[in-house]
């Protein structure tokens, strides 16, 4: 990872892909600068946020002016290491896998599905996408081979953790984890999991408990 020197709260680090995203668009249609007001309607955060989690980076806007576009992308560029490409293994190809498989990664970012495993006969050997689906037994070789550091798990849970294990031993570094199962891992391996049920559960709970304006003063 670049930009070691910057440190910067977990909350405003998941939000700068939403910046950069905003902020290409902007960059394609020719502007050259922003305001936080502006920033705020289009990716829906309040602009105090924003102003917050741009002072962590030094980009302080000026009254009158707002942002510098491009000064904000090549910073986002550098800190969410779209210089690099990095090639993610995904784990087991069902109904969610493939899904991912159809779905091209390269058109947001520098992330990219590079090899596929499965332990099904009739998966093994093809191609989805453009990616080659691999048998689980040779997992270890192709993730050395590839150079992959990150894994996307697709699998029924109950052989979630004993794909992290292995995962873990041939050195990939974080884990986005799709399967129900609560993962135990090394502390150098960081797992971000994503359990669809309990967003649609939080989802529902503050549409009853709070209104939208609550909300933005609790982010
Ligand atoms: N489908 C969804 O909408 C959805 C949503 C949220 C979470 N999930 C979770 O994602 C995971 C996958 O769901 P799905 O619907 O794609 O399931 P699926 O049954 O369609 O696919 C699972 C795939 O994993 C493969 N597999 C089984 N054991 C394996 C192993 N040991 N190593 C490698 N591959 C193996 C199977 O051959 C199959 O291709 C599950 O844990 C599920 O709970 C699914």
């Amino acid at each position: 990872m670049s930009n070691d020197t910057v440190k910067i709260p977990q909350a405003t680090a998941k939000r700068l892909p939403l910046y950069y995203r905003f902020l290409k668009n902007l960059h394609s249609s020719g502007k050259q600068r922003v305001s936080s007001a502006e920033l705020s309607e289009a990716v829906k955060v309040d602009s105090a946020t924003i102003r917050r989690d741009f002072s962590y980076f030094g980009a302080l806007g000026k009254k009158g002016y707002g942002y510098n576009v491009n000064y904000l992308l090549s910073f986002f560029r550098k800190t969410l290491d779209q210089d690099e490409l990095t090639n993610v293994a995904l784990i087991g190809v069902g109904n969610l896998g493939t899904a991912f498989l159809n779905y091209n990664f390269l058109k947001n970012n520098n992330t990219k599905i590079a090899v596929a495993f499965d332990v099904a006969e009739d998966k093994v050997g093809t191609t989805i996408g453009d990616i080659t689906v691999f048998h689980m037994d040779d997992m270890e070789k192709v993730i050395k081979e590839e150079n992959i550091t990150v894994a996307i798990l697709t699998v029924p849970a109950q052989f979630a953790q004993s794909i992290t294990d292995r995962l873990a031993k041939v050195d990939v570094k974080g884990i986005l984890n799709f399967t129900p199962a609560r993962l135990t891992v090394p502390p150098t391996t960081r797992v971000h999991h994503i359990d669809l049920a309990v967003e649609l559960q939080s989802l529902v709970y503050f549409l009853k408990h709070y209104t939208v304006d609550e909300e933005e003063v609790v982010e």
